[in-house]
């Protein structure tokens, strides 16, 4: 493996998974791959999940690791081409990403969407430039329009609780204060499309995702309807993708927050969150407690999922 950055690159999934629990079960047998090998972890973003279980797994393989809070301590950077610097950028990209790239094997890269310009966010133009310009294998650690690294381990989840060859799996949207990415979703729905499970997508009218993530999704309008009978039940708030409304939140509906009473509509479902999460906003204080909530498994499974990766990428060096 090269890059990191979509359910493409991890090849057929059922491989994927079994690896993945390999590793689960002996995750300190690879040290080997790492030594004298550098993982570079750079944040335009917060973090804790991904920061820990991404670090944890580069660890594990015998790596040294690096993390870098770009906003905090590195130099302000210019990511615009063509821009006459004389603002409050002293330095940028095209000269930070080649020189991190000479301390760095492996470089992981969190730069959520920024909502200035659609076509910029879904063209990655932040990631695709550390691919570019870098020199190395890079790693997702959720761009603009996915969350791979999640979704990995979002599968690996159900595949570990799953009771039926094709599961029903549903992603609701619900309601939350800020205007966050649609990368968790995008990249959910990709991931369980490819996993061919039932899995349908409900969320308010004008919340549509891109059609070129949705896939053969069913999309249901109807919250309810959608989680009749539903095995896992998958929450997560993005904001709007479609057209003049992308990055605004249209609605903080509360009604679609997940309680007690949509959870008894569906076949005893796990519930699930890739964190963090809001309560009362998102889900219930009673339904995230609930024995049926997996997102601390979920959370878990975030360092298998950074594992395998990594482990596939220094197989290839
Ligand atoms: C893993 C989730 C990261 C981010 N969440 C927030 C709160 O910004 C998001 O919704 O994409
Ligand atoms: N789920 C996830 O990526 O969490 P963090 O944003 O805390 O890394």
């Amino acid at each position: 493996m090269r890059n990191f950055t979509c359910v493409q690159d991890i090849g057929p999934l059922d491989k994927a998974v079994a690896e993945a629990l390999e590793v689960k079960a002996n995750r300190y047998a690879y040290k080997h791959l790492g030594e004298n090998r550098t993982m570079l972890m750079l944040f335009f973003n917060s973090s804790l999940r991904t920061r820990l279980s991404t670090q944890k797994a580069a660890m594990n393989l015998g790596m040294n690791v690096i993390v870098l809070d770009v906003n905090q301590g590195a130099w302000k950077l210019e990511t615009e081409r063509g821009v006459i610097m004389d603002g409050d950028k002293p330095e940028h990209l095209l000269e930070a990403i080649p020189v991190m790239g000479c301390y760095a094997d492996v470089i992981g890269v969190r730069s959520f969407a920024r909502f200035e310009s659609k076509a910029d966010d879904y063209q990655e133009r932040i990631l695709q430039q550390f691919i570019e310009h870098s020199g190395r294998p890079v790693v997702s650690m959720e761009a603009a329009t996915r969350h791979p690294l999640q979704s990995f381990a979002d599968l690996i989840t159900i595949e570990e609780h799953k009771t039926k060859a094709r599961p029903k799996v549903v992603m609701t949207w619900a309601p939350h204060p800020k205007a966050l990415p649609q990368a968790v979703p995008n990249s959910f729905a990709e991931w369980m499309n490819a996993a061919d499970y039932e899995f349908v997508i409900t969320h308010p009218e004008g919340y549509e995702l891109d059609p070129a993530f949705v896939g053969n999704a069913r999309v249901e309008y109807n919250q309810d309807r959608a989680l009749e009978g539903a095995d896992f039940v998958y929450a997560k708030n993005w904001s709007a993708y479609a057209g003049p409304n992308y990055g605004k939140v249209l609605s903080t509906d509360r009604s679609w927050t997940v309680d007690a009473r949509k959870m008894s509509l569906t076949d005893n479902a796990f519930f699930m969150h890739c964190l963090p999460v809001r309560r009362n906003m998102i889900v219930t204080d009673d339904v995230i407690e609930s024995p049926r909530s997996l997102v601390i498994p979920e959370a878990a499974n975030r360092e298998i999922s950074a594992q395998v990766v990594l482990k596939r990428i220094l197989e290839s060096l």
